[in-house]
Order: structure tokens, then sequence, then C-alpha cells
């Protein structure tokens, strides 16, 4: 088996606020994410939603389906994104490769069996980034290029949250039941994302944070805007955002992260923003 998962549980705010910091990390940070010839996962009973990696090099590595699921096959109702943050790399799906480059990606749809993923080459090896979500409709598979991608310039250097926000997988981009996923690059000397703060409490949503440098480190910020926590992220690490809790962070250094997210609605811009001076 070189499929892991864990489990985690969804909160109440009331309870959340009186966590302590390991309490914080245990819920809602991921930390093992891009393990070589693993394939990690963690189920979040928020949404239902599953993210995790898997960072293939020598060996492919076959997604198995997990007790979690009581499901035949992995995908059997669920659709699955995945943007490769690595050397090229392919993922075969029901036989039919696709070679996925440095920040390409792919949505498969529901009933898909078999998904395998695999690196070109183990000294630059692939590191496929996961998000899968709850379906019950058959889309489509649909390779995601640099191209194909809505990119939108958000901020300015005075307020330091210049950056690049690239939506992959979207219902303009491709036929999604519920996931949506995209990047989001910090422009040098910027360090905050979403900043404004939002919450949609329609939807959940999940930040996994790379090209952090080694010595650097990302604040990230959660919570109800009136009481917001913090975690300390390092490269090729996750956090599960409740669909109450904000979601933002300031880096060390410039850096870039995967959003993801799963609920009610497919309507990207359906966000409440929060007061920067309001927030505490
Ligand atoms: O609901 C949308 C998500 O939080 C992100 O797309 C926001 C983001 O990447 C940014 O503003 O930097
Ligand atoms: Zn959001």
């Amino acid at each position: 088996m070189k499929t892991h998962y864990s489990t985690r549980y969804a909160a109440s705010p009331q309870d959340v606020k009186s966590y302590d910091t390991s309490r914080l990390r245990d819920e809602f940070l991921i930390d093992n994410l891009m393990e070589a010839d693993k394939i990690n996962l963690v189920y979040s009973h928020y949404d239902r939603f599953i993210a995790g990696s898997a960072a293939p090099t020598n060996t492919p590595l076959k997604l198995e389906t997990i007790d979690a699921l009581k499901a035949d096959y992995f995908l059997e109702r669920r659709e699955l994104g995945i943007i490769n943050v690595g050397g090229t790399g392919t993922v075969t799906v029901d036989g039919t490769e696709h070679t996925l480059k440095h920040k390409e990606a792919l949505y498969i749809g529901q009933g898909n069996k078999d998904v395998v993923f695999a690196s070109k080459s183990a000294s630059n090896a692939a590191q496929f980034y996961l998000n899968s979500t709850p379906a019950h409709k058959a889309y489509p598979d649909k390779k995601i290029g640099t191209n194909d991608v809505e990119v939108i310039e958000l901020g300015s250097p005075e307020t330091a949250n210049a950056r690049t926000l690239r939506k992959y997988i979207v219902n303009s981009v491709v036929d999604v039941c519920q996931l949506q996923m995209g990047m989001t690059t910090l422009k040098a000397g910027s360090s905050w994302n979403t900043m404004p703060a939002h919450v949609h409490d329609r939807r959940m949503e999940v930040y996994f944070y790379f090209e952090v440098p080694e010595d650097q480190a990302v604040c990230h910020f959660m919570g109800q805007p009136q009481e917001t926590r913090h975690i300390w992220m390092g490269n090729n690490q996750a956090v599960i955002s409740p669909p109450w809790s904000i979601h933002a962070g300031s880096g060390t250094s410039s850096y870039t992260f995967i959003w993801g997210m799963a609920g009610e609605n497919l309507d990207y811009s359906d966000m409440d923003h929060c007061k920067i001076n309001e927030l505490r």
C-alpha cells in the first residue's frame, strides 16, 4: 500500500477559539505532502474534501481507494484535480496518458477506475498536488496548460500584496461538479495573499504553500474575522480553511500557493470581504 490517508473532522468556531498552537496545527495543518514514492491524503469532513500529494520517483504510483470512501475505486463517486508543481510527469487515466509539465493541471471526472502517476525523470521528479471532492455526474477529463488558465492581476506593491492569480479548474475553463482550483504567485517584494481577506460560508478552502525558500515561512491567518488565529507554515504545507474562516497569509519572502475549494456553488467571486481595519 502506497496510498496513505488520515481523517480530519469539522469543528465549530466556538470550539476552535480555545485551541492552542499544537491543537490548531493538528486540526488544520497538513505537513506530510510531497513525500517521495507515496500518495498521502487528508480526508477532511469539511465538504468531504480530500487534499494530498502523489510524488513518484522511479516507480509509478497508483491511486488506490481508501477505506473512508467505501467505494470500489477512488473516483467511483468523486472528481479529482491535479496540479504538477515538480518536473514533468504523466497521469494515466484508464489507459490514456496525459503529460503534465511544471504547473500544468488535469481534471479527472467521476467514474474513471484507474489513475497512475509517474515521473519522466527521477532526478527531476514530478510532484502532483491533489484535490478531490464528491461528484455525482461524470464530466470529461481535461488537461489545463499554462495558456488555458484565466489570469488576474491583484493588489499593488504599495500594500505589499501584488500577485498574479491563475484560475485552472473553474467552471469557465472546465466542466466540474464542485471542485475549484487555481494558483496565486506573489510578486517579488509583496508578501500578503488574499488581503483584504474574505470568508465564504458556502465553501471550504485549502491553501497549499510552495516555492517558499528553505529558511523562510508564511504566516497563515485563519478564524472568524473578529477572532483570528495564525499558523506558521513551511514549504509544501497545506492548511484547511473551514467555511467560517478567513484564509490569508503573509510570507517572510515571496511564495506561491494553490487554492482549492468546494461546497455550495461554483461562483468563484462569491466572497464576503472583511474590512482590514476591522479584523481582530
Ligand atoms: O476564494 C478564493 C481564494 O481564497 C483565493 O483564490 C484567493 C487568492 O488566491 C488571493 O486573493 O491571493
Ligand atoms: Zn477564499
